[in-house]
């Protein structure tokens, strides 16, 4: 059996955060690959108006670039509407049914776990990882989660658009290339940013 670690987001934008927690959950389970799967429309988030799905695929492509053993996944975008997880792992299943799926969540994920969309037969489809965010509860699920200590790393991509419209740096925050798309394409206000990035 091969065992693919998942970590779905909404990635607006992906950040090294995202890409800490993929590379360490890989090292710690000793996992084939883990992919970054971007949300069509997220199912308890607002949808992003800033960046398209296009554009969110195109930074997480951008920011697994070179990262041995991460990859992107088109998989929720190709199909499009409500992501939920459930009717991902279904259809990835019929796919690959000989693959062993990790689905990796932050503690902020882990706190609303309950109310995801079919949660107990999501249960069956995937063995849930559970990582550490600063300003979420511990290691505490009602939904079996195998926890997975790692360095606790506090930033989000609210924290990166707020610094990009407000003109603050992102360097070392957000992979080199990612924030040059951002520049490129003026997501989150950059346009005015740029001399200070
Ligand atoms: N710094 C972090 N530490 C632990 N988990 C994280 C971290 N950043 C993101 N995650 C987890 O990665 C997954 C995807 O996150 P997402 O793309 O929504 O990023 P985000 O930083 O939470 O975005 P936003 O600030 O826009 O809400 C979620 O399971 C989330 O909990
Ligand atoms: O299926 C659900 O009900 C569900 C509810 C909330 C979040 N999720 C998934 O959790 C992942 C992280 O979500 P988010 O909102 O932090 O981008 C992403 O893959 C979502 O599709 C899934």
């Amino acid at each position: 059996m091969r065992k693919v670690g998942l970590l779905g987001g909404t990635f607006n934008p992906p950040h090294i955060g995202h890409l800490i927690i993929a590379n360490e959950v890989k090292q710690v389970l000793g996992l084939d690959e883990v992919r970054l799967m971007p949300t069509a429309i997220p199912p308890h988030k607002h949808n992003p108006t800033d960046a398209t799905p296009a554009q969110r695929l195109r930074m997480v492509q951008l920011a697994v670039e070179g990262a041995d053993g991460l990859m992107e996944s088109s998989f929720e975008i190709d199909r499009g509407g409500v992501s939920y997880t459930y009717d991902t792992m279904r259809a990835l299943k019929e796919v690959e049914p000989e693959t062993d799926f990790y689905f990796i969540i932050g503690g902020d994920m882990i706190d609303i776990l309950p109310q995801w969309f079919q949660i107990e037969a999501l249960c069956k489809l995937v063995t849930f990882v559970g990582v550490q965010r600063p300003g979420s509860s511990g290691e505490q699920s009602v939904i079996p989660v195998e926890f997975i200590d790692i360095p606790s790393i506090d930033l989000s991509s609210t924290m990166i658009r707020k610094r990009t419209e407000a003109g603050q740096s992102i360097q070392f925050l957000v992979p080199d290339p990612v924030i040059s798309y951002i520049r490129q394409e003026g997501l989150y206000g950059s346009t005015t940013a740029k001399r200070r990035t």
